[in-house]
């Protein structure tokens, strides 16, 4: 029996996606009658699998096979390199374990003006439960480049901070060592920078410059989709720097296996180190991020009542929030008025009033059932199934954390409930979104794309 293969099938029923992504997938196994070893990419992954997912592994195998269920081990390594005596390059490097120096090459050329951004750096950037692993991940390899984990591939929503991220990574490393040649590169300006060269018949020099670094971060990598020569190009820049254990740092607005338009051999390079992702922050992390912002951008202490007002209401990501927040602030110095809830209120007036007309109950139930493939008249009916009426929970838990109608009005537009029953959604909501996964994954898409 594989039992490997029935054990990743629940996981990924249970575990949220990107969970599931992140810790599940990039594990391989070995398995025989008695055992199964698990294979991780880097220690890593193995310490988080072994702290979070071993259990549950064990007592899945438990109840499937009693007490024939095989062992569970883990160890550091890819089925590659175990099964085959005789390991081509491409195993060699999937199979390559971390050595603890960062191999900081020398290079015979003049330092390269660094384009890292000075204000991107770990001290500015505030930790939440939304980028708690993705932050851990970059400062582990700020401290330990080309050996920790390679590449990085950071993914998430717009404005949620990947590129502050790998600066930061980037400004440790040359905190750190200052001869170290890292490089920061859009990755539209990376295709920008190849054609250049190509016209003008310098090529040479362009894979020089890039192959050249001790770091090289790439931003948005789904620009490279569609574009043949870059990507071509960029996977010997990859593999060139991937050998002599350079460090790269990647970001995509999503998944390495859904970017569309990649290559395959790309598609799984990008896997190879370790994939974090960031997702929305929560109202706490939207109100230390306001916070932080306005006294280092601008030396304001922001009244709390003023930045959990912003935070409730711009939830679309972080660059809408410091939007907002310049917005007020750049107000207050005209005017000379003091910051309060009103006057943030009266600023960001336009703003919000654009925000509010979008969200209507009528297009959270269109949202809601769309996403769960249902009917709106569904989600208004007296049907009672699980299919049904978890969403129409869902829908009025929406309605209530992004309009500003009653419970009772809530209730009338969902088919006339009572405002009971929308008070018990609601709560149910809440505690779902603790309990179950699946639930908090669902609310936070739909919160996302209402908001955006
Ligand atoms: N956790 C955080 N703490 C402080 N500032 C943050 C945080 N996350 C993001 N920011 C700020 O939000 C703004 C947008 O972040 P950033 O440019 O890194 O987003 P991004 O994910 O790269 O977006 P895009 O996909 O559009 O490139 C930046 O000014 C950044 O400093």
């Amino acid at each position: 029996m594989n039992f490997w293969s029935k054990c990743t099938d629940r996981l990924e029923n249970d575990l949220p996606q990107q969970q599931f992504n992140t810790w599940i997938r990039p594990l391989q196994s070995v398995e025989d009658a008695q055992s199964i070893r698990l294979l991780a990419p880097n220690q890593f992954v193995l310490n988080w699998v072994q702290n979070h997912y071993l259990n549950d592994i064990t007592e899945y195998l438990q109840s499937i096979a009693g007490a024939n269920a095989p062992s569970v081990s883990l160890e550091i390594g890819s089925r590659a390199a175990v099964q085959s005596p005789q390991e081509s390059s491409i195993e060699r490097i999937q199979s390559f374990k971390p050595t603890p120096a960062a191999p900081i090459r020398h290079v015979d050329e003049a330092p390269m003006p660094s384009n890292l951004n000075p204000n991107f750096v770990f001290d500015t950037f505030v930790e939440g439960k939304s980028n708690q692993l993705a932050r851990a991940a970059s400062i582990q390899i700020g401290e330990n480049p080309g050996t920790a984990y390679n590449p990085l591939f950071i993914y998430g929503g717009v404005g949620l901070g990947k590129t502050h991220l790998m600066h930061a990574v980037g400004n440790m490393i040359v905190k750190t060592n200052p001869k170290a040649r890292v490089v920061y590169v859009h990755s539209e300006g990376f295709v920008a920078q190849m054609v250049k060269a190509l016209q003008h018949n310098t090529i040479d020099d362009f894979k020089r410059r890039f192959r050249s670094v001790n770091a090289l971060l790439i931003d948005d990598v789904q620009f490279f989709a569609g574009k043949e020569r870059s990507q071509e190009e960029f996977f010997h820049t990859f593999n060139a720097l991937f050998e002599s254990q350079q460090q790269i740092i990647l970001s995509s607005d999503r998944f390495p296996k859904e970017v569309s338009g990649l290559e395959e051999r790309l598609k799984s390079r990008f896997g190879w180190g370790l994939t974090v992702a960031i997702e929305p922050p929560d109202l706490e992390t939207r109100v230390a991020i306001l916070k932080s912002k306005a006294d280092q951008l601008f030396g304001v202490d922001l009244p709390n009542e003023v930045a959990f007002f912003i935070g409730k209401r711009v939830r679309s990501n972080i660059r809408e929030l410091e939007g907002a927040l310049r917005r007020i602030i750049a107000n207050a110095e005209f005017t000379g008025r003091a910051i309060t809830q009103e006057f943030a209120k009266d600023a960001l007036r336009d703003m919000l009033a654009a925000q509010d007309k979008q969200v209507t109950i009528e297009n959270i139930q269109k949202t809601v059932a769309e996403y769960f493939k249902i009917r709106t008249s569904e989600l208004l009916s007296a049907k009672r199934s699980r299919t049904i009426a978890r969403p129409r929970q869902i829908a009025m838990a929406l309605a209530k954390e992004l309009t500003n109608h009653s419970l009772p009005e809530i209730g009338e537009a969902f088919g006339g409930r009572d405002h009971t029953t929308v008070l018990y959604a609601t709560r149910k909501i809440v505690e779902l979104k603790e309990s179950d996964h699946r639930v908090e994954e669902d609310y936070a898409n739909l919160l996302r794309t209402l908001t955006s």
